[in-house]
């Protein structure tokens, strides 16, 4: 523990002390549609394509995570956040080929408003004065959204349409789920040891996360 006052799991006291938030961004009725059955095929095409556009964005934000974890004295994390650059290039395959199968071009999709605000946040990143902390707890908390609302959507009692089965064991998955917490011991770890200006910072940028994933799900739902 360093000047922070953070104690071993800060991430865990963000998420209840921002419950509420948290619960609309990982039980969005355009998710929680998908685990009911209800989902509007269109909204889940609209997501999958802006998804696309964002992913091409997130692999540079990761890398910029990467970059400021390699700067780090101990560079202990550097081969999960590789390993997660490694498998963005699988989930950028994957998007094509669902694409394929929902009959999208996703050359002529255009990226909608909420998809450019969450580009622009994400493009922040690359400021060398954002600390490694702050990025890395980030990171765990984009990929910790999708992995909680997605793993709602396989969890027992869901009506899950078969069609949508592999998009929700895409993040919904045991494996993807280790990797999140894997990604939260490395914030905690981080978080411990940054000063209390950058742990004030990194819970910023995780309710600020929560509000654009919020936005991105209306945005799939709604167009708007
Ligand atoms: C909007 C959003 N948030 C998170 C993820 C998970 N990488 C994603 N694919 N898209």
């Amino acid at each position: 523990m360093d000047g922070g006052g953070v104690e071993a799991s800060t991430t865990a006291a963000w998420m209840e002390r921002h419950r509420q938030m948290y619960e609309r961004a990982t039980r969005h009725p355009f998710t929680v549609s998908i685990r009911d059955g209800t989902i509007d095929l269109s909204a889940f095409k609209r997501w999958l394509s802006q998804d696309y556009l964002f992913v091409r964005e997130f692999v540079a934000f990761v890398a910029s995570v990467l970059l400021k974890c390699c700067k780090q004295k101990d560079n202990l994390d550097m081969e999960i956040i590789l390993g997660g650059i490694a498998s963005l290039s699988d989930e950028l395959s994957w998007f094509k080929n669902e694409a394929v199968k929902w009959d999208i071009d996703l050359a002529s999709v255009p990226p909608l408003k909420s998809n450019l605000e969450y580009h622009r946040f994400l493009g922040s990143f690359t400021e060398p004065e954002i600390s490694y902390a702050v990025a890395v707890t980030t990171f765990w908390i984009i990929e910790t959204v999708y992995q909680d609302s997605f793993g709602f959507c396989i969890e027992e009692g869901n009506k899950t349409p078969p069609e949508l089965r592999g998009t929700c064991q895409r993040w919904g998955s045991a494996e993807f789920k280790q990797y999140c917490q894997s990604l939260q011991r490395i914030a905690d770890r981080s978080l411990a040891n940054a000063p209390a200006d950058a742990v004030k910072s990194a819970e910023e940028a995780f309710v600020r996360v929560l509000e654009l994933e919020i936005g991105f799900w209306e945005m799939s739902a709604s167009q708007s």
